[in-house]
């Protein structure tokens, strides 16, 4: 008989947020805690290592931190059964992809996955990226049929391409969201306590900020350091901060209009007045950290979302095109920006707001300074000052962290029932593989 999920042994290295899923390990040390904690689960087995995964397994995923793969792969891939399949689920694949054609051996075959989710989402209906880097047609459809289990929408990509677009759908998303928390962080605000953050918007930005701090740094110091194409567009994300904001302190109104209004004509294209927003005030208004009524907020000019559709547009990039392969927090942000965006009210009074009113002066200061300072930080490529930043951030955070998951969660489901549908009405990526 051949090869089918009934009769296959799937094993997994890393036992961590994502991969607690049947023949599994995590590092010897670990072996004990898990053997405790799973051997009750019919059908998962505990193993003290990877090569003792890897030696019975017919499909092998290495679900560790993107960081560590090279040296994970060199340690354990040598051990992997005589044609066997082996996938990886870290973030980035060109470090992915190099570690297992370097050590793995040739009659292996490769076919590698992405959820373009976190944990904590459903995964029924989010797209699954599935890379056949070094594998028969046979072997691909192995693995859809073993990762079937998880109603993922299958999206074909090549490595390369994956890269690319996941540059511009997390890696940017997660620079703006860091940037508003290191802004909040330096001038020691929680913005729920605030009034000026409060409502709209402002809940979406603070929910998905307190999201992001919340989950390890390494998730995103990997997406963002080991993919090149990162580097480029998170540059110049804090290019295009930097430029609006200086357009607002000299008070040059016609010009940051012009440059703002040109770039929403680029990526929210004229046509597609009629479609429907991806958010809406009454879903927007649900989910505050803060007990303070909405109507008090002042105007925002939300730089950060003025500043990612001037990138996008200074970089070609239409992030409707990415849909089919987006994370929740890009169809959040992409949400947001759109909200803003396609209605001309809100967009003229934020711009206004950009020159005469000073009161986010000091919050947008700061925000440049962030979204500049991790640029450098991803740029130079150093792993223990991301964390440094990252984790002295997240500790600042870290009190409201039970209840804005709690409500984070919600808003996410109530939010992504409706983006989700969008993204499945979507086109396929530009030049790249298919959608099924
Ligand atoms: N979290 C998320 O939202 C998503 C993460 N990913 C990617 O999936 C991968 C896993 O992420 P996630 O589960 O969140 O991270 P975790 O840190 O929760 O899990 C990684 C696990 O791998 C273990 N590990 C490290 N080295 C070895 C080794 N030599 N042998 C066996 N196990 C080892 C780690 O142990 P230890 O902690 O002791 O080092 C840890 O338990 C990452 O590459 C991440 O980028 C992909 C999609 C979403
Ligand atoms: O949705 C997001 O961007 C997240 O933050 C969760 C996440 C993190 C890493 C991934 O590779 C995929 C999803």
């Amino acid at each position: 008989m051949g090869l089918t999920k009934e009769n296959a042994s799937i094993g997994i290295i890393g036992m961590g947020d994502m991969g607690k899923m049947i023949n599994a390990c995590d590092k010897p040390e670990n072996y004990d805690d898990l053997k405790k904690e799973f051997d009750s689960l019919k059908g998962v087995t505990i193993l003290p290592n990877g090569h003792l995964v890897s030696r019975i397994s017919d499909f092998i995923v290495y679900s560790v931190e993107a960081g560590v793969i090279d040296r994970v792969v060199a340690q354990y891939g040598p051990s992997t059964r005589v044609g066997a399949i082996v996938g990886g689920q870290t973030s980035c694949k060109a470090p992915e992809l190099a570690a297992f054609d370097k050590h793995l051996p040739p009659d292996v075959e490769i076919v590698s996955c992405h959820s373009l989710h976190g944990p904590k989402v459903n995964p029924k209906g989010q797209p699954l990226v599935l890379i056949q880097h070094r594998a028969s047609d046979q072997s691909l459809r192995f693995v859809e049929e073993v990762l079937s289990c998880l109603g993922s929408k299958y999206v074909y990509l090549s490595g390369e391409m994956h890269d690319r677009i996941t540059a511009d759908t997390q890696a940017v998303t997660h620079a703006a969201f860091l940037s508003m928390g290191t802004a909040w962080q330096a001038n020691n605000q929680f913005p729920w306590e605030i009034s000026r953050w409060v409502g709209g918007i402002e809940n979406v930005k603070i929910n998905i900020t307190l999201r992001i701090y919340s989950n390890k740094w390494h998730v995103y110091a990997g997406l963002a350091i080991l993919n090149p194409a990162a580097k480029e567009q998170i540059r110049e994300y804090a290019r295009s901060v930097t430029e609006l904001y200086k357009l607002m302190i000299e008070g040059r109104r016609e010009d940051l209009k012009r440059r703002v209004k040109a770039a929403g004509a680029a990526v929210f294209k004229s046509g597609t007045e009629a479609q429907d927003l991806l958010l809406r005030d009454e879903v927007l208004d649900q989910f505050s950290l803060s007990n303070r009524p909405r109507e008090k907020t002042p105007p925002n000019n939300h730089l950060s979302l003025l500043a990612i559709v001037d990138c996008w547009s200074r970089l070609g990039i239409i992030p409707y095109d990415h849909m089919i392969c987006s994370t929740p927090l890009f169809r959040l942000w992409l949400g947001v920006t759109e909200y803003l965006f396609r209605n001309p009210d809100l967009l003229e009074e934020a711009l206004n707001t950009a020159i005469d009113d000073s009161t986010f002066r000091s919050d947008d200061l700061e925000f440049t300074f962030a979204a500049r300072a991790w640029s450098d930080c991803v740029s130079f490529g150093d792993f223990e000052s991301y964390r440094d930043r990252f984790e002295r951030i997240q500790q600042y955070f870290s009190p409201r962290f039970p209840e804005a998951a709690k409500l984070g969660n919600e808003m996410m489901r109530t939010i992504l029932e409706k983006t989700t549908a969008t993204a499945a009405a979507a086109t396929a990526p530009k030049a790249s593989g298919t959608a099924r």
